[in-house]
């Protein structure tokens, strides 16, 4: 399914905290959102699974506006899996995963063969199986994130949300999660704080400043050095050929405002001669 938002605003506590964003998602691509802290991608996103009305602009996924759809057509086209999973869950890792087949079922529905099937499956790729009958409480907070990607994938929506999904994964799950969700095929907009597996996993990355679009297009393009030096005031060292690394430091003060003096260097200076010591 193809996501289009469209001149969005969204305003909370009577502040606009997104201005004016626009993005499209294509049938089975994967869309980064990248930004500092505070710069909307979660409040963007929120307009997709209709949590927040945006004030201005549309949501449509296949051309519906998403706020026109009913619960459980919008439960069937979206899926989310949010930065935080919640703790005060009073169900075991298996009960959670099937909270994802709800959705499909009529009302007051039994879980069905299939129902069980798709679980089985989801726990498979979530690499989760073994936790089936364990509590939810009591998981670490790596391990829920799994349970929720799970559910997610249990839903079967063509459009998956996630919010900030690696933050409390290792770095070979945070891998494995994105590899999954590639592979599925389905429509992922993904908050994302890591650029380096921003550059890796997305075919098409956004990146938010202060509530705007400042920059869109394939990662290898968006993500320069000089990008990232002023859009999260960090020095940037890119490593390896093919499949290029970010290495990161913090911008001293003094050449932070020596950089805001200098004219920007190009990016295949920054690419090859970096100002980070080795
Ligand atoms: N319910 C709310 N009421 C008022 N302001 C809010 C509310 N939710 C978020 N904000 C503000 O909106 C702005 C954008 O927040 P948002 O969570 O969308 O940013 P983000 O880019 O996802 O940040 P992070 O990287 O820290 O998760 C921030 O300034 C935040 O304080």
């Amino acid at each position: 399914m193809r996501v289009e938002l469209d001149d969005i605003t969204v305003t909370l506590g009577g502040r606009d905290v997104v201005q004016h964003a626009s993005l499209v998602a294509e049938p089975g691509a994967v869309v980064g959102l990248v930004g500092p802290n505070g710069s909307g991608k979660s409040s963007l996103l929120r307009t997709v699974y209709r949590a927040v009305r945006p004030r201005l602009g549309t949501c449509r996924i296949d051309g519906r506006d998403v706020q026109r759809l009913r619960g459980r057509q919008a439960a069937r086209a979206v899926a989310v899996m949010l930065q935080d999973p919640p703790t005060d869950f009073d169900l075991s890792v298996e009960e959670t995963v099937m909270l994802g087949r709800v959705p499909h079922h009529a009302s007051f529905g039994r879980d069905t063969a299939e129902d069980v099937e798709v679980v089985a499956d989801a726990m498979r790729r979530a690499e989760i199986t073994d936790l089936a009958d364990r509590m939810v409480a009591t998981l670490s907070g790596g391990q829920r994130q799994r349970v929720m990607l799970a559910r997610a994938l249990a839903q079967q929506s063509d459009v998956m949300v996630l919010d900030e999904p690696s933050n409390h994964l290792d770095i070979s799950h945070q891998h494995e999660l994105l590899s999954t969700v590639r592979s599925l095929g389905r429509t992922v907009i993904a908050a994302l704080h890591d650029l380096n597996l921003a550059t890796q996993y997305c075919d098409h990355v956004v990146v938010l400043d202060a509530g705007r679009v400042i920059a869109a297009g394939p990662p290898q393009q968006v993500l320069t050095p000089e990008l990232i030096r002023s859009t999260f005031r960090v020095d940037v060292r890119v490593l390896g050929g093919h499949d290029p690394v970010f290495g990161f430091r913090r911008l001293e003060p003094a050449t932070e405002r020596a950089a805001e003096r200098a004219p920007e260097p190009s990016s295949h200076d920054l690419r090859t001669e970096s100002s980070i010591p080795t």
